[in-house]
């Protein structure tokens, strides 16, 4: 992103003209083009500059049209409509991600704001994020305009969502907006209403400066750049400005806001949003949800909710090709500046040989981490099964927090506990059993169930995270035909009675196999994954057998049965040259061979038992 040129904005705009909102919305319900619309219709980009979803500004967020990093511009609009017609507002829209996995991002996005446009497709109505994101923007007090979406689309039933969005938030369906971010009506309209109904902000600016961080983001010419909400005071270009968490001082080398590019200005007044530079290099000095304040003039109290982000979900990700490792570790350090919520070290293991374990927010994240690796450095990349964070109590009162499962210790376990999540699903009522059974099935507990309308109903269930991490997601779409949506925060840990299962070979175990389940499913788990390497390993010289086992008990058993693979059998006759040329044959195809004790496997089998089961679901 170059520095713009554009002339400089005004230093502070007065609260009174500023209305700082968000749009909040399930995923694909039309968030980032109807943002689009709204910078088209103020004027910050004209229609030639359109580009799909302009705020989203990664590939991969476009390709795969969700939003991963929020960002906040800043629209000029000059009002039309009653007592404010002629007056021009600061409107600053910031954009939220929309899933799960970034609920911490988005619960700072919504804390930078004073009011939120609910968005509903007009052709879906209500889901599990909106709901979700809902009670998010109601927890922070903000204002919220009911808006349905795309009334464009035939098949749109306007008047039976806006009665179903009305019984939601209470109010009269009347109220309800109903625009096209497609087509562009209703849009001003909507403008109109963020102007008359969102609150304009409030602040001392006279107290020592305030700001909040909600969101930071790397640039490989800039340096970090740190999107801020400021409460109280100002901020100035040069002066040292502190990060209350850290204890940091900086010099701001640039503050502005962004309209649709970075504008430098005089500073940022009370209730403004907008973007500064301080020339760090690493997300990790820029925290989200850190307070920035004057390093002369400090505050002594930081805005609440500052909280680090927690790896959630762990994984270990390995080169395919063991050789790549140095580029696998230069790959997640670069990713590691513009991911503050990414952690890895370095790991080896039997099958798969050097790799890192790396924590991730969810499974989306994982995902994304993974594509982004792939992608920017061409690495092929295999990853474990995903698996959730353990805390085991030992009889003699010794705690071990277990992130990957063949670290789990042996011994005498007094407790194992492990997270839990609320989940929310959303689906026709048609589908309620089902989803009750695949829930129960994943040792859910009904915590209740609402119906938003004859035959729309929300479950609400706790669940535990590793049941959730392990296909969930797509065992639900598939058995509702894709109607059931999902979305979960996480409560707390449980106590459960969790066991490891172990995949020996030939009596050795193979690390990247071990697992930690319900002591339910551990037969289970332990019968599918013998199957599948029985399948995979080659025969050797000598019978294998396959083990799964709980400590020294074995639970399940496979073998693999014994081959004298002579190669050169098939050469009669005497012929030197060629006998030799098969045992060079033979042996660079050893190459790729691990040894797990004496047998010799293929890494390719490790990988391929790895992929077929790797949990990854994700909306
Ligand atoms: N017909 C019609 N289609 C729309 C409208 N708004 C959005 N869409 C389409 O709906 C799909 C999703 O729109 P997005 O704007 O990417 O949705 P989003 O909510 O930003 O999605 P995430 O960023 O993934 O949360 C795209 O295919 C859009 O073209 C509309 O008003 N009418």
């Amino acid at each position: 992103m170059p520095p713009a040129a554009n002339s400089p904005v005004p230093s502070a705009t007065p609260p009174e003209l500023i209305r700082n909102f968000c749009i909040i919305a399930h995923i694909d319900h039309g968030k980032s083009t109807l943002a689009d619309r709204m910078l088209q219709l103020t004027g910050v980009v004209d229609g030639r500059d359109m580009r799909a979803q302009y705020l989203d500004r990664m590939d991969i967020e476009r390709e795969r049209g969700i939003t991963i990093k929020s960002q906040a511009v800043r629209l000029p609009f000059t009002s039309q409509q009653g007592d404010a017609a002629g007056t021009t507002y600061a409107l600053n829209l910031i954009d939220t991600p929309g899933h799960v996995d970034f609920s911490y991002e988005v619960s700072r996005s919504l804390a930078a704001c004073e009011g939120a446009v609910l968005l509903v497709d007009a052709a879906q109505g209500i889901e599990a994020q909106t709901l979700a994101n809902l009670y998010m923007a109601l927890e922070n007090d903000l204002t919220i305009i009911p808006v349905l979406n795309k009334i464009d689309l035939p098949a749109a039933q306007p008047d039976k969502y806006a009665a179903e969005l009305a019984h939601l938030i209470g109010g009269d369906a009347g109220d309800v907006l109903r625009v096209s971010g497609k087509t562009g009506e209703g849009v001003l309209e909507l403008l109109e209403r963020v102007v008359a109904e969102v609150p304009a902000p409030v602040g001392d600016p006279d107290a020592p400066a305030r700001a909040m961080i909600f969101d930071s983001v790397y640039d490989s010419y800039r340096g970090v750049v740190t999107y801020v909400r400021v409460i109280d005071g100002k901020l100035t270009p040069r002066e040292r400005i502190l990060m209350l968490s850290t204890r940091a001082t900086h010099e701001l080398l640039e503050i502005g806001v962004i309209s649709p590019e970075m504008r430098p200005g005089g500073g940022l007044g009370v209730g403004e949003v907008g973007y500064l530079i301080t020339g760090v290099k690493d997300v990790r000095q820029s925290k989200v949800g850190d307070t920035v304040t004057d390093a002369a003039k400090p505050t002594t109290t930081a805005l609440s909710g500052y909280r680090d982000p927690k790896p959630m979900v762990f994984s270990g990700l390995y080169p395919v090709d063991g050789s790549d490792y140095p580029d696998l570790r230069e790959a997640l350090d670069k990713l590691k500046l513009n991911d503050a919520a990414l952690v890895y070290e370095p790991e080896t293991s039997v099958a798969l040989g050097f790799g890192f374990r790396c924590g991730f927010l969810g499974l989306l994240h994982l995902e994304i981490v993974r594509e982004r690796l792939e992608r920017e450095s061409g690495l092929d990349l295999i990853s474990t099964a995903p698996n959730v964070v353990y805390q085991v109590t030992m009889e003699d009162g010794v705690e071990h927090i277990v992130t990957n499962p063949s670290e789990f210790p042996s011994g005498k376990i007094a407790s194992v506990r492990e997270p839990v999540v609320r989940a929310t699903l959303l689906a026709p009522s048609e589908f309620v059993g089902t989803i009750m059974e695949l829930c129960q099935a994943r040792r859910g507990t009904l915590l209740g169930m609402d119906y938003l309308s004859e035959d729309r109903v929300e479950l609400r269930y706790t669940m535990p995270l590793a049941e959730i991490v392990f296909d969930f997601f797509d065992a639900l779409k598939s058995r509702t035909r894709g109607y059931a949506s999902l979305d979960y925060e996480p409560t707390g840990e449980q106590e459960a009675d969790l066991v490891k299962v172990d995949i020996l070979l030939h009596g050795d175990p193979v690390d990247a196999f071990s697992a930690i389940v319900h002591k339910d499913k551990a037969y289970a788990y332990g019968v599918a994954m013998a199957g599948k390497l029985k399948e995979l390993i080659p025969r050797q010289q000598f019978e294998v057998p396959i083990q799964a086992a709980i400590g020294a008990r074995v639970i399940a058993r496979e073998n693999i049965r014994a081959i004298r693979k002579d190669v050169l059998a098939k050469c009669y006759g005497g012929d030197i040259t060629r006998k030799r040329k098969l045992l060079e044959k033979q042996k660079e195809g050893k190459k790729r061979m691990k040894m797990v004790g004496r047998v010799e496997v293929p890494q390719e089998a490790f990988i391929a038992a790895l992929s077929s089961d790797g949990g990854g679901a994700s909306s």
